[in-house]
């Protein structure tokens, strides 16, 4: 699955949306057994969550688009293929959080492919699934590091800290991918498929009982008007890099 949202793979909600219906075709189709999640935009995995759909809209948009947010997390944290990302470019927050969500990462060895969860550096907190992905990952004591301070790690401290699971030259994460894939398709699939669930379905299932008041929560802490000054702040500096 290339994922291509020029310029940065950012996920809207039109692109949530289409990420979802080709996850939920190929888990349909028995015969898939994996994915492997790239991307088709050069040096950029994905920049998150798109920051228009969270900036200047209406709160019906906010539960709508958070909705899209936390259904795509489900499913792919869920999902009973094997899914491993080649991450081949910098991620962040959003992004990061869908290749947390995979069974295996592999990242490209390329110092501006930095990943993490950086939401404190707009102003604004990681969500609990969002932590929690990250402490299943890491542990409690990076997660906590990286959470509060934004990090985003670079290929040999993501390598490090447990963020990823091999670092790679660049012409060679796919092929990495593809070999690594070879071994999680070895094992008879009910019996990893089972193990996943056993593993993952307690931090998902939190999610699953809470999730109204998690939208509600969501709506109302980016409806603030600190909260969209930040943003708005942060797209501008994003903007004025170029100039
Ligand atoms: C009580 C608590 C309850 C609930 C929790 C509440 C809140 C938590 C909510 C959400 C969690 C948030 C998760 C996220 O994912 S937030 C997004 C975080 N992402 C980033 O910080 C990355 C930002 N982007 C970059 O750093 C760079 O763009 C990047 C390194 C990816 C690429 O750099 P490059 O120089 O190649 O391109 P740019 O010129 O910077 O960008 C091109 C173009 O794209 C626009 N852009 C970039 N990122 C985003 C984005 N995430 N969303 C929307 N648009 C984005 C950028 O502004 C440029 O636009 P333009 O100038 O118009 O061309």
């Amino acid at each position: 699955m290339k994922m291509r949202n020029p310029p940065v793979n950012s996920l809207s909600l039109e692109f949530l949306t289409e990420l979802l219906i080709s996850l939920e075709k190929l888990e349909s189709d028995k015969a898939f057994h994996a994915i492997i999640l790239t991307s088709d935009c050069p040096g950029i995995f994905s920049a998150g969550l798109d920051l228009m759909e969270m900036c200047g809209r209406d709160p019906t948009h906010y539960a709508e688009y958070w909705k899209a947010v936390q259904e795509l997390w489900l499913r792919f944290y869920l999902s009973h293929l094997v899914v491993i990302s080649a991450i081949n470019g910098v991620n962040a927050a959003g992004g990061c959080l869908l290749a947390l969500s995979c069974d295996y990462r592999v990242l490209a060895d390329n110092p501006k492919y930095a990943m993490g969860l950086n939401e404190t550096l707009l102003g604004i907190i990681a969500p609990f699934w969002f932590k929690d992905t990250l402490v299943n990952t890491v542990g409690h004591r990076t997660a906590e590091r990286a959470l509060q301070l934004g990090l985003l790690f670079p290929p040999a401290e993501a390598l490090q800290v447990g963020m990823v699971d091999k670092v790679v030259p660049e012409d060679q994460v796919l092929s990495a991918a593809r070999s690594e894939l070879a071994q999680w398709l070895a094992i008879p699939g009910h019996a990893r498929q089972l193990t996943k669930s056993l593993m993952r379905k307690p931090t998902a299932d939190r999610l699953l009982k809470e999730r109204d008041a998690d939208i509600q929560n969501f709506v109302r802490f980016i409806s603030r008007d600190a909260i969209q000054k930040a943003l708005r702040v942060y797209l501008e500096k994003l903007k004025q890099k170029k100039t």
